[in-house]
């Protein structure tokens, strides 16, 4: 497949023969369109950058285990997630502003995910309002709502009720920002939106970047808006309120402990997100990878655990199936896709991830997701 797309990171048309192979292939490529604010925005991490590195590290510390003569001629890599059918079990992020990296952003990304029949989960800070992504993705487009919690109530109960309007299957709070981390790229960039962008799910808007000279110790128009308006005073009560304003399944997005994946269950929530907002808001954490079993041991089958970050290749996905992920979710890779082809992109990024797994199970010995068992790995220091 070759490049040919309009790239709103770069305000320029391109049409271009650029092949693809894998994911990494994608993201050299994005690379070459998206101008110095989308690529630092989107590529970046907090502080030095130790997480967003070692999540993908950390999948090459496990090692695996496959089985032999298993007839692998029929495999299936179907799956459900709280009760729904994808077609297998790699789904979309919420990652936001996507019209950074293509005109038809988010529009392109749920087309992308309904054809490739997975979900997408919606960033609270889309550049396409929910109403049009539920209008684009259509009834049979799987679709999940990602909150941030505002200090406005009202502004936030309104949000999940008009999620729950529009056909969104389930709310995913996301609890590991109760401020924006540092993060050296958009500060170095004065990271702001470009004008004719908008987070289109509100009236307020993110400060365009500001020329004077103190603009820099302030930080990026992120790190202003969220500190006036995000609610860091957040507290497992949010998760309480949450739950009582609507009746879809309510997930946490972030936990990297058991103790916290205790406390969700506690808090009646139906899935876990294992993930460090990849790599980029507390710096130095587990890599996901590493903090999954003991999340997946701690709930001890309650609710469903999933997990992202790092995740580019089929071998990865099954890696985190065998360490009890019910599916993925990935982010910047679906980025990358959007800044390729659009909505053809993001597809193709999706068929990459879907065939490598399929291989990576047949070759493993397992025919379906029941058969991906713990013992299919072994981390490396127990080599
Ligand atoms: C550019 C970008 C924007 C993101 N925006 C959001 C967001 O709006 N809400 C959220 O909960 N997580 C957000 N995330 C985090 C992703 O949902 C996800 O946790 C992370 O990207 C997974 O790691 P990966 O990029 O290595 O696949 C964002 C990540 C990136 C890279
Ligand atoms: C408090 C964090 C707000 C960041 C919003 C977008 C996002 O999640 C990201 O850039 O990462």
């Amino acid at each position: 497949m070759a490049a040919a797309g309009r790239c709103a990171g770069s305000g320029q048309s391109v049409a271009r023969s650029v092949a693809v192979f894998c994911l990494s292939d994608f993201e050299k490529y994005a690379r070459t369109q998206l101008n110095g604010n989308a690529w630092g925005y989107y590529s970046s991490g907090a502080d030095q950058e130790l997480t967003l590195k070692d999540n993908e590290e950390a999948f090459r510390r496990y090692r695996l285990r496959p089985r032999m003569l298993k007839d692998v001629s029929k495999v299936d890599v179907k799956t459900r997630i709280l009760g729904q059918d994808v077609s297998f079990p790699v789904c979309v992020g919420a990652t936001a502003m996507q019209r950074m990296a293509h005109t038809d952003g988010e529009i392109a990304t749920c087309r992308a995910a309904r054809k490739m029949e997975t979900c997408m989960m919606l960033s609270s800070w889309s550049t396409t309002s929910l109403e049009e992504v539920a209008g684009a993705s259509g009834e049979s487009g799987l679709r999940w709502f990602q909150l941030y919690i505002y200090r406005d109530r009202d502004l936030t109960r309104n949000l999940v009720l008009r999620a729950e309007r529009s056909g969104y299957k389930a709310i995913v709070v996301t609890v590991d920002a109760p401020v924006v981390a540092k993060r050296l790229a958009d500060a170095r960039n004065r990271f702001s939106l470009p004008p004719h962008l908008h987070l289109a799910n509100f009236d307020t808007q993110l400060p365009q970047s500001s020329l004077t000279s103190d603009s820099a110790l302030e930080g990026s128009s992120l790190e202003r808006y969220t500190r006036d308006l995000l609610d860091a005073s957040l507290t497992w009560e949010g998760i309480d309120w949450i739950r009582g304003l609507t009746g879809l399944p309510v997930l946490v997005k972030g936990i990297l402990t058991a103790e916290d994946a205790v406390e969700a269950v506690r808090h009646g929530v139906q899935g876990i997100i294992v993930s460090n907002h990849g790599g980029r808001q507390l710096d130095g954490v587990l890599a996901t990878i590493d903090a999954l079993s003991e999340v997946v041991k701690a709930v001890e089958g309650q609710v469903e655990v999933y997990m992202d970050g790092g995740v580019r290749q089929g071998t990865d996905v099954l890696k985190a199936l065998a360490m009890g992920a019910r599916a993925v979710f990935i982010g910047r890779p679906v980025l990358w896709g959007l800044a390729y082809n659009g909505q053809e992109g993001v597809e193709r990024v999706l068929q990459i991830l879907r065939d490598e797994f399929k291989t990576a199970m047949m070759l493993s010995g397992c025919r379906n997701l029941a058969e991906i068992q713990p013992s299919l790995v072994v981390h490396q220091s127990k080599i």
